[in-house]
């Protein structure tokens, strides 16, 4: 199955169709593992239906959320500044990227929930049972398709991906972006020629970004052929985004798709989305797994820990190449020089 959407390529601005895959977690295993593999390898981004994530587990977090953003801003600004973890607003990690969106960010050990949510809500014990309910769940939905995705592989480990994130050192994260509506001639310095950016164009570095949001649209994915693709909101489904992590992993074979969320929305409602990134732990390894390296198919990246990555990531801005700084053959368009 599929949800058609029409793309639009950034340089001729042509437009066609195409068919966001969809794939049903309740059909026959085998028939799932191959749909994964396909859209991880075609677009390193589908959609799941059939979860089996409660409905109240998502609305009692989107209530938190939405609670939360309704806030006066100097309220808000009390969980601020981001550095990475707390209230953002309109600049985007360290290095001056901005958007037209506020954020919240936090890492989802379940101490630092609890202890950011002193500063979110006046309920902070009814904020982190609603992340740390949001969070069991999701990584349960992760890892059940990073096991689908090692058997859809023929791995003879089919946890090979799925301890990664499930070790409690993990260092996953949990992000709620808000990007507010939008009136037609309100001045806007976060623009190209056509669109206001809410979130510019990147790649997730983790292993997989579980995506989920109201239904108001905004997410755009570049197809390898360059065009661009809106994916039509879905409140009660989640989109799975590859990263950067999982290229490695595969050698390649999955690649981590970009994407980015535009503010132009002429809904009368604001989107917010939720996203947990599943990551490794920090001193997790990251290669290319062996089963996928060959004299025809050799190792593109050199192996790294998932901390020397984050650090990579947290010293670039969003939008660069971030896994040019550690492939094995890198070619001369390329933007970095090689980590020695
Ligand atoms: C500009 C940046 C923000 C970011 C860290 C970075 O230096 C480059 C990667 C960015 C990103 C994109 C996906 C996630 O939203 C995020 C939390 C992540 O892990 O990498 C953000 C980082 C951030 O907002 O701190
Ligand atoms: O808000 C969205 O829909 C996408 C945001 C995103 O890509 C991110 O936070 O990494
Ligand atoms: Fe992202």
């Amino acid at each position: 199955m599929v949800v058609l959407s029409s793309a639009t390529s950034m340089r001729t601005k042509k437009t066609k169709a195409v068919g966001i895959p969809v794939v049903d977690l309740s059909l026959d295993r085998s028939t799932v593992s191959e749909l994964i593999v396909k859209a991880c390898e075609d677009y390193g981004f589908f959609k799941v239906i059939n979860h089996g994530v409660p409905s109240g587990t998502i609305s009692r977090l989107e209530d938190a959320g939405v609670r939360f953003f309704d806030k006066e801003a100097g309220d808000k600004q009390r969980a601020g500044p981001a550095t990475p973890f707390g209230y953002g607003l309109k600049n985007i990690g360290l290095n001056g990227d901005k958007g037209e969106l506020e954020y919240l960010l936090f890492h989802t050990n379940p101490f630092s929930i609890a202890e950011r949510s002193k500063s979110i809500s006046n309920n902070p014990q009814n904020f982190s049972c609603a992340a740390n309910d949001y969070v069991e769940s999701v990584r349960e939905l992760a890892s059940e398709i990073l096991e689908l995705m090692a058997e859809g592989l023929w791995f003879p480990d089919k946890y090979v991906f799925s301890r990664l994130i499930t070790d409690t050192q993990s260092d996953s994260v949990l992000r709620f972006n808000h990007y507010p509506t939008v009136k037609n001639r309100e001045p806007c310095s976060y623009k190209d020629d056509d669109h206001r950016i809410g979130f510019g164009e990147h790649s997730d570095p983790q292993i997989l970004t579980i995506l989920r949001s109201n239904d108001v649209a905004g997410l755009e994915i570049c197809l390898h052929d360059g065009f661009w693709v809106p994916v039509p909101p879905d409140p009660t489904q989640f989109y799975v985004i590859i990263g950067d992590a999982l290229q490695v992993l595969t050698n390649g074979r999955f690649t981590s798709v970009r994407h980015r969320a535009l503010a132009n929305s002429s809904s009368r409602n604001s989107r917010m989305s939720i996203m947990y990134f599943a990551a490794p732990p920090v001193n997790a390894t990251i290669g290319p797994l062996h089963e996928l390296v060959s004299p025809e198919n050799p190792s593109l990246y050199k192996p790294f820990t998932w901390g020397d990555y984050k650090k990579a990531a947290y010293s670039l801005r969003l939008g660069d190449c971030r896994l040019d700084l550690f492939k094995l053959h890198p070619t001369n368009d390329q933007k970095f020089p090689l980590f020695s």
